[in-house]
């Protein structure tokens, strides 16, 4: 059974006289484990459409489940929590509170859940070591490297035991090693079971996931599945569907 479906997810920003149809029609489904990167040019409708699985945003009609809750039915106050409890959020700029120790910032969505020191302790421990960033939580956002910072992001979006996590251009402020260090972090966490969908330009990056989806003008116009094919030759069709897709932009406005 899918853990995220979505159904003909539409969703129109109207200002005005205005009108973006940002997401046209989109529907798939997401198994519990896997693992999938959503790609697509500038203004696509990617953040448009995380941004509606996080319940930051609602769509204008279609439908939305994560392990069978209505998210474009929750009120706001039930959106907050769910996405505290349910999510795991990993950005391109970290979003690390700089006055906190690494730790605390991990501990955080821990804290707003109320549950004890031991139980975050307890917590930690296995996913700072998987993480390699044990020894470095006494320390600052700003004492640590990008790389660090963004493992520690990612602890902190693991902590909670997420159903998802949803990572935005998770690897768009590193260098290639730091890029290919947290990617190898999370496979290692997709290979416990943890459902993963990313969204980024990188082709590198969308070469780790098991399935890519492109987004054009708010459809989804391509799909690509890794199966058992080895990083090198997904990464070439992955790289050879992003030029596919820039071509059928440029013949259409030509
Ligand atoms: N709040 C808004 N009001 C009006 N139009 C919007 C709004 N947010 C997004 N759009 C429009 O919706 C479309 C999709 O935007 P979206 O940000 O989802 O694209 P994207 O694929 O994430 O792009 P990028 O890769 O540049 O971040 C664009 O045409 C954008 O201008």
């Amino acid at each position: 059974m899918a853990l995220l479906k979505l159904e003909h997810v539409r969703r129109v920003f109207s200002s005005g006289k205005q009108r973006v149809e940002a997401l046209k029609d989109i529907s798939f489904e997401v198994d519990q484990g896997d693992y999938v990167a959503i790609m697509g040019e500038s203004g696509a409708g990617k953040t448009t459409l995380l941004n509606i699985i996080a319940t930051l945003d609602k769509a204008t009609s279609g439908v939305i489940q994560l392990d069978n809750q209505d998210l474009n039915q929750l009120k706001e106050q039930d959106a907050a929590r769910f996405r505290r409890e349910q999510l795991g959020f990993v950005f391109q700029n970290f979003n690390l509170l700089d006055t906190f120790n690494n730790r605390d910032n991990i501990y955080l969505p821990l804290v707003l859940a109320k549950k004890s020191v031991a139980e975050m302790a307890s917590r930690l421990a296995p996913i700072a070591r998987q993480l390699e960033i044990t020894d470095l939580l006494d320390r600052y956002p700003s004492e640590i490297s990008g790389g660090q910072r963004q493992r520690v992001a990612a602890a902190r979006a693991l902590i909670t035991q997420p159903k998802l996590v949803l990572a935005d251009e998770p690897t768009g402020a590193l260098d290639s090693h730091n890029a290919a260090s947290l990617l190898d972090e999370f496979d290692q966490v997709n290979d416990t079971g943890q459902t993963i969908l990313m969204v980024t330009h990188s082709a590198v990056t969308a070469s780790y996931s098991k399935r890519v989806l492109f987004i054009k003008d708010g459809v989804i116009f391509h799909e690509l599945f890794r199966g058992q094919q080895s990083k090198k030759v997904y990464l070439k069709k992955i790289s050879d569907s992003l030029t596919a897709l820039a071509g059928t932009g440029e013949e259409a406005s030509s």
